[in-house]
């Protein structure tokens, strides 16, 4: 049976829009769909209707992006009770940081008693000033790299029934 994978993002600058793509796009494969779903316009159905999750976001003041903070207000309690055991990774673009914002999502995860599969991948773009944290990002090779890891990784625990 073909599994999907939802992958749930948000982005300003393009920094997390790169990181979700690059992991969609080694996730697809054998036995794994991948949907690539903006924030915005994923919703509860679309949690429901996947076997596992990667959710991608900016640390922002902080926390995860409001409009990620968002899309769980909107989703959790119609799906609470309904995905528990289901796999789930995260992925963060911070500038300096990043760490609030994985705790953020892992209390969210553990409320819906997800079972993460990886330790979040948090990729820092460096920007200080208001200039560069406004200015549209790249993220090095590398670290799209490291995102691809993590999608193909947890999409590979899927397909062969092993999350
Ligand atoms: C309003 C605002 C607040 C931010 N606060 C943080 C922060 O608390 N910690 C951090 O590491 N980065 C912070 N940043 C930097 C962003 O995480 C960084 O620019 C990241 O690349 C944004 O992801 P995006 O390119 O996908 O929009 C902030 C950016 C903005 C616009």
């Amino acid at each position: 049976m073909t599994k999907t994978l939802l992958v749930v993002f948000h982005s300003m600058t393009g920094g997390t829009r790169q990181m979700a793509a690059a992991a969609a796009r080694a996730a697809e494969g054998e036995g794994v769909r991948v949907r690539l779903l903006e924030a915005r316009d994923a919703s509860a159905e679309d949690v429901l209707s996947a076997e596992g999750y990667l959710f991608a976001t900016p640390e922002n003041l902080a926390a995860i992006a409001g409009v990620m903070k968002d899309f769980f207000d909107r989703t959790y309690y119609p799906v609470l009770g309904r995905i528990e055991g289901r796999p789930y990774a995260l992925m963060i673009c911070a500038g300096s940081d990043g760490s609030n914002a994985a705790r953020q999502v892992a209390r969210i995860a553990t409320g819906w008693r997800l079972r993460a599969v990886a330790e979040p991948l948090i990729v820092c773009t460096h920007a200080q000033t208001p200039e560069a944290i406004l200015a549209p990002k790249i993220i090095a090779a590398e670290e799209i790299a490291r995102c691809e890891e993590l999608g193909a990784t947890l999409a590979a625990g899927m397909a062969i029934g092993m999350f």
